[in-house]
């Protein structure tokens, strides 16, 4: 269902503040229609299998590690690394590579930088292909941080509770931030891993537990962990439904979107891609109903790769 992987063309490390350097890549058609690629956490980093969703021999694909993430330095920085910084990045990594308008492609945090990027640069973006829609509101944090998702997975709720005193579990969120930011690197890395790990258990309809062991991994889990936490503390830097608000909306609308949804998402329930089709009622909006969050989702692919796969001759 996606591209086999063609190895980037392009490469490097591109300083974009005092602090951070960013890791980025090209690969595909040199000549292709260009998209950029926004993955999720924040923190998660990219994947070499991201590329997969692009037809190599059409797109000139993007990928690069945010601030903090995947091979970008230094890991898991919490230092000028706010959503307006990653939107003033993918601006610059723009630029860099000497593009003028290019297509966009994020899903769960990828999606809500996206819906940040565009309504702050709707001129350079195409099209725009999304999956698993986040916007960060305080509703989607308490249903998957405090009282939601609990009463779905209450095996691996238990096990993400651990770590939190009775007296701190009334804000789950701002209890791991002090574990997360503690002084000490065992309550740390014990923190962060339980954190991935209650997002990588309950991502998938059937548990992949390369993925649930992928939580497990000291460098992953501390920058995913921490950054997502860093992000969720600060409300994503953002108004509560600021990504919904009309008058952003309406900078969009006249982009060509497809957002593709799993019916049991339950780390970004369909109740945000519903809530953006409401505003945004010229997008298609794909509920898959056999999927829950993961883009790795087949029906999740198929849709995804079929997307990009219309808009590549835009
Ligand atoms: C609330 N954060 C969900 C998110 O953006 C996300 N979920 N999985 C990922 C990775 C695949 C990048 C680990 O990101």
């Amino acid at each position: 269902m996606s591209y086999a992987l063609t190895e980037p063309f392009q490469s490097g490390n591109l300083k974009v503040s005092d602090i951070h350097t960013l890791y980025y890549e090209v690969s595909g058609n040199k000549d292709g229609a260009p998209v950029v690629f926004l993955h999720g956490g924040p923190g998660g980093g990219t994947d070499p299998k991201d590329r997969g969703f692009f037809n190599p021999e059409k797109y000139k694909i993007i990928l690069f590690d945010q601030r903090g993430s995947g091979k970008s330095k230094p890991t898991a920085s919490l230092e000028e690394n706010t959503t307006w910084d990653l939107v003033k990045d993918i601006e610059t990594i723009r630029e860099l590579l000497k593009i003028d308008k290019w297509h966009v492609f994020g899903g769960s945090w990828g999606s809500t930088l996206s819906l940040a990027y565009a309504q702050s640069h709707p001129d350079r973006v195409k099209s725009l292909v999304l999956r698993g829609i986040f916007t960060l509101r305080k509703s989607e944090l308490s249903f998957f941080y405090q009282d939601g998702a609990s009463h779905l997975f209450p095996e691996a709720w238990e096990e993400f509770i651990a770590p939190i005193p009775e007296a701190e579990r009334h804000d789950i969120v701002l209890a791991y931030h002090a574990q997360l930011n503690s002084v000490d690197d065992q309550t740390r890395i014990t923190a962060a891993k339980a954190w991935s790990k209650w997002e990588m258990s309950t991502s998938r309809l059937f548990v992949d537990p390369a993925q649930v062991a992928h939580a497990e991994e000291d460098d992953f889990a501390n920058a995913f962990a921490r950054i997502e936490n860093h992000y969720f503390v600060n409300d994503g830097f953002m108004r509560d439904g600021q990504l919904l608000d009309k008058q952003e909306i309406d900078k969009i609308r006249h982009i060509p979107t497809v957002v593709v949804q799993g019916r049991y998402d339950v780390i970004c329930p369909a109740t945000t891609a519903y809530a953006l089709k409401k505003v945004f009622p010229e997008l298609t909006l794909h509920i898959v109903p056999d999927a829950g969050h993961s883009s790795r989702e087949p029906g999740i692919t198929k849709l995804l790769v079929e997307a990009t796969d219309k808009f590549a001759d835009l």
